[in-house]
């Protein structure tokens, strides 16, 4: 479960580049909840990500993981709980490691045990059997260093691990976005089927409409660190994009631009 709680985050303060990207958010994401998020641009999106997964400390509010507060706890200490994919392939992974390294730190991390216990036999049977899960043949290539992987490959395992040890909040940060579209339809249904295959709580940025409405039992629109609508599982199926442009402009007076929203 994850509570977001009357959270502000101002970036500059007091200074003549003073920017509220964060203006008072209360977000509940129940267990096994899938939350997609879109919105303008600048809207807060990136930076109420950044916040849950420690990266940025709100000023004020208070962020929650399974009833315990963590908002001051430093993110190497909450990626514990957290998986997070980030839009570029290269920053979940580390590219002179192999690919068998690199799933024994994602191991490592949840487990809080050392790189060398990590690989042992039955957990190499664990990877192997989580890399099938993927299709790709990366099963085949364990001791191949992730840097020779292709973008859609490399975000394939990102997302293997940052799920296979079933994190309580997964955080998906644009993750197809840099990928082609084919490539980005496979990361896409991966995602679908990962989360479900352990009914993951999830939240997802995303500035493509149609995958904000495929994927996910919520959705929640933000505009200037705020979020200015939420769709929950009743309505959610129903949803069309003209209705989310349509309920933008209702809301605000105005249409709603997002550079990257149009580029998709
Ligand atoms: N480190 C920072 N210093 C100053 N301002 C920042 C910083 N990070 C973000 N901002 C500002 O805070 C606001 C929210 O930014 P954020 O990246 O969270 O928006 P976003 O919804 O993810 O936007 P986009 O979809 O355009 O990427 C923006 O106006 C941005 O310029």
């Amino acid at each position: 479960m994850l509570k977001v709680k009357n959270v502000n985050k101002i970036f500059n303060e007091a200074t003549a580049d003073e920017k509220i990207a964060l203006n008072d958010i209360d977000l509940l994401l129940a267990p096994g909840d899938f939350v997609t998020i879109i919105g303008s641009n600048g809207a807060g999106k990136s930076t109420l990500m950044s916040t849950i997964s420690g990266a940025l400390t709100p000023d004020i509010g208070d962020i929650s993981i399974n009833e315990k507060i963590v908002t001051k706890l430093p993110e190497y200490k909450r990626s514990k709980y957290i998986g997070r994919v980030f839009q570029d392939p290269m920053a979940g992974t580390a590219p002179n490691m192999t690919i068998e390294e690199n799933l024994a730190i994602a191991y490592s991390r949840k487990k809080n045990r050392g790189l060398r216990n990590a690989i042992n036999r039955r957990r190499k049977d664990f990877f192997i059997e989580s890399l099938q899960m993927l299709g790709l043949n990366l099963e085949s290539r364990l001791s191949a260093k992730v840097g020779l992987l292709s973008g859609g490959e490399r975000q394939a395992l990102s997302l293997l691990m940052a799920t296979f040890t079933k994190p309580d909040i997964l955080l998906l940060d644009e993750h197809t976005a840099a990928l082609d579209p084919s490539r980005a339809e496979i990361i896409t249904n991966l995602t679908k089927n990962l989360v479900a295959k352990d009914q993951l709580t999830t939240l997802m940025v995303t500035h493509n409409m149609q995958q904000a409405l495929d994927l996910g039992n919520r959705l929640i629109m933000m505009d200037k660190g705020q979020i200015i609508l939420e769709v929950g599982p009743d309505k959610k199926p129903y949803l069309t994009i003209d209705d989310l442009m349509s309920e933008f402009q209702r809301i605000r007076g105005e249409k709603m631009v997002s550079d990257r929203a149009l580029l998709s």
